[in-house]
């Protein structure tokens, strides 16, 4: 062990481990709580490829864990997961000033705050790009093949993350993400606290502006509910769409018949996007 981890608790599932750990995170300057997979594959030595998870509005590190259904086919083709916090919390931790739940706790957009009061803690995308994979790298059994995927908030962070770290990831994918946060309400309401009035700034956070400059043209994959409440207001992929074939950058949106923003929607199709992650993480 290299860095100070605690592990809140163990569990056997699909022949892996599924662990909750704890650590005081630099990045965040806070207790964080992260949960990782380990797939059999680790108990024969080998290192296995990371799937990171970023969870949407409300969310903890738990979410996925329970609701996914993750666990079998991650354990088939020998994936670790690792599903951070959504947000920093804790004492000392600024939350929605009205308590709403599409901003601050649980709510950290993914982004790295530039604005008082929120610049100490808010820093979401330092620890999921640097900090944790570091953490994770450096205490268990994985290699540095790295791949990324989210919901909704969670969605926009990992289009985000791989947009604006070429190379780091092998592959990114997404479920009902916000892929356009600078011109829909849930992101103008983060980005202005977050990073202030300064709209050009938020485009440095913002998919459908990322993409028009990409250095890399990672192929991304996306599942989209047309039953899904959030579609028209917040999410709008065809935004996505629109700006990936402007710049040349492969896109696959499924419209999914149907089917809400929930995690039994995720579930469906989880095992979809295991399988294009583990195509560019293992071999
Ligand atoms: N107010 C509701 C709705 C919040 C919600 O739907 N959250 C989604 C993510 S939305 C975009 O980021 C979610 O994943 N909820 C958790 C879940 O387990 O379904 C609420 O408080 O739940």
């Amino acid at each position: 062990m290299t860095d100070p981890l605690t592990t809140l608790s163990e569990t056997r599932v699909f022949g892996g481990r599924l662990k909750r750990v704890r650590h005081q995170s630099a990045a965040v300057d806070c207790d964080m709580t992260f949960a990782i997979f380990l797939p059999p594959q680790v108990e024969d030595g080998v290192k296995v490829p990371v799937f990171y998870w970023l969870s949407g509005l409300t969310c903890t590190d738990e979410n996925f864990t329970q609701k996914a259904g993750a666990f079998r086919v991650a354990a088939e083709l020998g994936l670790a997961i690792v599903a951070p916090d959504t947000s920093p919390r804790g004492d000392g931790v600024p939350g929605d000033p009205e308590g709403a739940w599409d901003f601050g706790l649980g709510a950290g957009f993914y982004v790295d705050a530039t604005e008082e009061p929120w610049a100490r803690h808010y820093r979401m995308h330092d620890y999921v790009t640097r900090e944790l994979p570091a953490l994770v790298e450096g205490n268990f059994p994985v290699s540095d093949r790295r791949s990324i995927a989210g919901h909704s908030m969670g969605g926009h962070g990992a289009l985000v993350c791989a947009l604006k770290h070429p190379g780091f990831y092998k592959a990114v994918s997404a479920f009902a993400p916000i892929v356009n946060p600078a011109a829909v309400p849930w992101g103008e309401k983060a980005f202005g606290r977050y990073l202030g009035p300064d709209r050009d700034r938020w485009l440095e956070w913002d998919a459908c502006a990322l993409i028009a400059k990409a250095p890399e043209r990672l192929p991304i994959l996306i599942d989209q509910g047309d039953g899904d409440g959030f579609l028209e207001a917040q999410l709008k992929p065809q935004a996505l769409v629109a700006a990936a074939d402007a710049a040349g950058h492969p896109v696959t949106l499924r419209m999914q018949p149907g089917y809400d923003h929930s995690y039994f929607f995720i579930s469906t199709f989880i095992e979809d996007h295991l399988r294009h992650h583990a195509a560019a993480l293992v071999g």
